[in-house]
């Protein structure tokens, strides 16, 4: 049909959504928070390394606030009224990285959150950063991590992980078509910050092929060497 022969209010939704302003973090050279007063580790690993289930029992037993900025991205997307829904939708769909300054300004305002009204300072952020641009900003705009914690996993392992965990998660980047294209990106983009952080001496790394209480005895080593319970 020609569009021009739409009356006004269905020409406009036939057309490409406009992408949505992203919140501006180029000044942002000061970080909000002190390292002295602040703790961020950043948790990093495959999809399907055992992130959130070893942040869920971190948090448990050492006082920390988990954020997982997949789940925050997720909440994001289902939030009425969000300008970003489609945008972090199609992002997570194609296991891109939705860009930054969404997901920065969103830990960003859930720190601020636990911090006023949990008055807790010790942060796991599970799952980011996921590329360079993004390692980089936070530490400038937010707050330094202390160090990284990296559950390495073989491909095949964290499959079958994900398959498994697809059958009941309805995420819709839970199956073979998503997970192929987020192996290609943990590869191509998210290991390198691991690489990075290597080179700064800050990557503390475990094997997740374990069982869960098995991997979580190793985690244990880590925290409680520099965390009192
Ligand atoms: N050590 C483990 N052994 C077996 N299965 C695990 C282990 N850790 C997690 N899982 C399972 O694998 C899936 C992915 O774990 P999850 O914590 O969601 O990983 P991530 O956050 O890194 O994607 C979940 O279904 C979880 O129950
Ligand atoms: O900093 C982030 C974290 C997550 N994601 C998106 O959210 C998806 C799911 O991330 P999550 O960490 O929840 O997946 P997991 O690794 O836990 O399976 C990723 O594939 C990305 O598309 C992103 O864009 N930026
Ligand atoms: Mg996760």
């Amino acid at each position: 049909m020609n569009p021009s022969a739409l009356p006004r209010k269905q020409k406009i939704a036939a057309e490409k959504p406009k992408e949505p302003k992203l919140p501006n973090l180029e000044d942002r050279k000061i970080p909000t928070f002190d390292q002295k007063d602040v703790t961020v580790v950043f948790v990093l690993g495959g999809p399907g390394a055992g992130k959130g289930t070893q942040c869920a029992k971190i948090k448990e037993d050492y006082d920390f606030v988990h954020l997982s900025a997949g789940d925050l991205l997720r909440e994001e997307q289902q939030r009425e009224g969000s300008q970003y829904g489609e945008l972090i939708k199609s992002y997570i769909k194609d296991g891109l990285i939705v860009p930054m300054e969404v997901t920065i300004v969103l830990l960003e305002n859930a720190m601020k959150d636990a911090m006023k009204k949990q008055n807790k300072s010790r942060f796991l952020i599970d799952g980011f950063p996921r590329k360079l641009d993004q390692a980089v900003k936070f530490e400038e705009a937010v707050v330094p991590c202390q160090f990284v914690l990296y559950f390495e996993c073989p491909e095949e392992v964290l499959l079958k992980r994900l398959l498994k965990r697809g059958e009941s998660s309805g995420r819709i980047d839970d199956n073979i078509e998503s997970i192929k294209k987020r192996f290609r990106v943990f590869a191509d983009t998210s290991f390198p910050v691991i690489e990075e952080y290597e080179t700064q001496g800050k990557v503390k790394k475990l094997s997740c092929e374990n069982s869960v209480d098995g991997v979580y005895d190793e985690v244990k080593k880590i925290f409680d060497n520099l965390f009192n319970q």
